[in-house]
């Protein structure tokens, strides 16, 4: 199969939560968000290696989480970029040779499910590229940013919410964000560089406690995800 590589990114400030320590550090249960995410992918057996993508200032913190959980996959921590998709840039280039296929996840995400993470990769194995994702509950509006008015309602039926791991064939990430480099073109996800490429790319249904813990009501939600759902104390 080649070797398989995961990106862990977690070089934001975390503006949106408006705590004092960036998000993917606050506590949640016993430990930082971010060691809850790194642990899932260390318990992966098919993970040959994994690189940390953090802030400028946390590279020594987070290499003294690598020592201290036993975090033996994190061949590598390094400093990310002002945007995420420069920080994936960032993980890309440090990933070992030999490797064939790469997941790139948010460190804020510590919920995503093993067999979900596995059925994304089988998916991106066979066509290239796949995405976890759940279609939408909710009616969706396109509106105009200035006045606020009500564009259009696009059918339901055919929107997804986008979520990490999102899974690819390494060439063709790598491929995608030379293109997005030259173009200038800044995308919120990795999706959406392979995406301009003209390739592929399926969604593959995970579920809604695959939350990213982005903003202040994330966190009661994702402390009842960790002790109601994952069981831990
Ligand atoms: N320059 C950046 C920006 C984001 N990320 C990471 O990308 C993931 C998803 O981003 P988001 O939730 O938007 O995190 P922040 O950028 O930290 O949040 P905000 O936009 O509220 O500042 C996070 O794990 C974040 O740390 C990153 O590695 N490098
Ligand atoms: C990659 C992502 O998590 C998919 O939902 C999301 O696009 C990240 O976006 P953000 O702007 O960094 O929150």
């Amino acid at each position: 199969m080649g070797k398989l590589g995961v990106i862990i990114v977690a070089a934001g400030k975390g503006s949106r939560m408006g705590t004092a320590e960036s998000k993917q550090y606050l506590q949640l249960g016993q430990k930082p968000i971010l060691v809850h995410t790194l642990q899932l992918f260390q318990n992966i057996h098919e993970v040959d290696e994994i690189i940390l993508v953090v802030g400028a200032d946390d590279v020594s913190r987070c290499n003294g989480y690598v020592t201290n959980y036993a975090l033996t996959k994190v061949t590598c921590v390094l400093a990310g970029g002002a945007e995420r998709q420069d920080s994936v840039r960032q993980g890309l280039q440090a990933l070992q040779e030999g490797t064939q296929w790469v997941l790139v996840h948010d460190g804020v995400r510590p919920f995503v499910r093993k067999e979900h993470m596995f059925e994304c990769l089988a998916k991106a194995q066979e066509i290239g590229a796949a995405v976890l994702a759940v279609p939408v509950k909710d009616t969706i509006k396109v509106v105009d940013a200035a006045d606020k008015r009500i564009q259009s309602t696009p059918d339901r039926r055919s929107l997804w919410a986008i979520q990490t791991p999102q899974a690819f064939r390494l060439s063709l990430l790598q491929e995608a964000h030379e293109k997005a480099q030259q173009d200038q073109f800044m995308g919120t996800d990795d999706a959406s560089l392979v995406e301009r490429l003209g390739a592929a790319v399926y969604v593959v249904e995970g579920d809604y406690y695959n939350i990213k813990i982005t903003t202040p009501e994330d966190l009661p939600w994702a402390e009842w995800i960790l002790h109601n759902v994952r069981g831990e104390a």
